[in-house]
């Protein structure tokens, strides 16, 4: 059976209360995600030993908390790595002894993390000799990264990581983390209030509501839910995960497959197999009647229409299902004037063209 994170918290704070239980696969980013207030830092914490609540915590065969056995593993010997908003690295003293001081933190026949993958990986070789007090913030924030891998976690804690950043700084960052996520084989506890970065970063989604688990399940399924917020957001997208099918030469386009369709994009530099991670916004997705075959547009996938949800008085959120598993899932957002002059309704077949795929990792 693959590892679980099982965790079980209760606790009261007068105006606030916590009680949220879930299991969630230990392995990929698993992003808590919720308005401001509603707990996703508590249960961090709780995750971490820092705040006792009531109930259990366990990853795997390890068991960091159970009540009934009376147990409660102190923070320093539970194996996490915790990466906060701010980064508390010693700034005058380098990168590299910032880096030292966590590898130290455990015994060398504990290490499991390279120092030289994670700095690569970070891209933080330039700045090895730098003091944090002199580094950008998002570069500061690297290295803070870098550090809590080197303690070899089981377990990595991250609350709000980008939150402190500029839009720019933001940017340049991401696709180190979505590095990480394709290179290390540890579980990541991810906190954040932005569903952008969530669609970008997540596998799993726990979606937290005033200290109750509202919802949670793999994120391909949770952004296309139209009973849950992510969907109704201005930047959602469905994410879809396929392979690289073959490459067409003459056109310069990399043909994926995808759970029950295939996209033509641009030709990616991957090898036939290789799998993709892509994101459709709902923006960028129309429907049709038929397949307009005299149509600029790249990729026009057969599909049903499965739920429409109104956003507002002008627009209309469609759902639509590619193929015929679960993970086929797209986003259509059009005017309600369309829908309307269509006459589309849920059970129909339908053309969804798409006008712009992104590439994930
Ligand atoms: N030390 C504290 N003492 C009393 N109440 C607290 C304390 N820390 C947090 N709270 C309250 O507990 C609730 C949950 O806070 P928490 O920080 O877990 O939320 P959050 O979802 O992480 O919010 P944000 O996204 O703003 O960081 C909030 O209502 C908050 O006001």
């Amino acid at each position: 059976m693959a590892d679980v994170l099982d965790l079980a918290f209760r606790l009261d704070r007068g105006d606030f209360s916590l009680d949220l239980a879930c299991r969630v696969p230990a392995r990929g980013v698993s992003a808590l995600f919720g308005r401001s207030g509603c707990g996703k830092t508590t249960v961090l914490r709780c995750v971490a030993g820092l705040e006792r609540a009531a109930g259990h915590c366990r990853l795997a065969e390890a068991c960091w908390q159970d009540d009934a056995g009376g147990r409660f593993l102190p923070t320093h010997r539970r194996p996490i790595g915790y990466v906060f908003q701010e980064p508390s690295l010693f700034p005058h003293r380098s990168v590299r002894a910032n880096l030292d001081y966590g590898r130290r933190r455990i015994p060398a026949r504990a290490r499991r993390v390279d120092l030289d993958e994670v700095v690569e990986l970070l891209g933080i070789a330039p700045l090895l000799g730098r003091d944090p007090a002199g580094l950008s913030g998002g570069e500061r924030q690297r290295v803070a990264i870098a550090r809590a891998l080197l303690t070899s976690p089981r377990l990595l804690l991250m609350d709000e990581p980008l939150a402190a950043l500029d839009h720019t700084s933001k940017r340049d960052i991401l696709p180190y983390l979505e590095r990480l996520h394709d290179h290390l084989q540890i579980p990541v506890l991810y906190v954040s209030h932005d569903p952008d970065e969530v669609a970008r970063l997540a596998d799993h989604i726990l979606l937290i509501e005033a200290g109750r688990l509202r919802a949670a399940g793999p994120a391909p399924q949770m952004l296309t839910r139209l009973d849950l917020p992510l969907a109704r957001e201005e930047t959602a997208s469905a994410l879809l995960n396929g392979r690289v099918r073959a490459h067409d030469q003459r056109y310069g386009l990399t043909r994926v497959a995808i759970p029950g369709a295939s996209l033509m994009l641009e030709r990616l530099d991957r090898a036939v197999d290789a799998p993709v991670r892509v994101r459709i916004h709902a923006r960028d997705v129309s429907i049709a009647l038929d397949d307009p075959g005299t149509s600029s547009i790249l990729n026009v996938l057969p599909a049903r229409i499965v739920e429409m949800h109104p956003l507002g008085a002008s627009q209309v959120l469609v759902g639509l299902a590619v193929g015929t598993t679960p993970e086929g899932r797209l986003l259509a957002r059009i005017t309600r004037h369309s829908w309307e002059r269509l006459r589309l309704h849920p059970g129909q077949q339908v053309h969804a063209q798409v006008k712009a795929v992104a590439v994930m990792d």
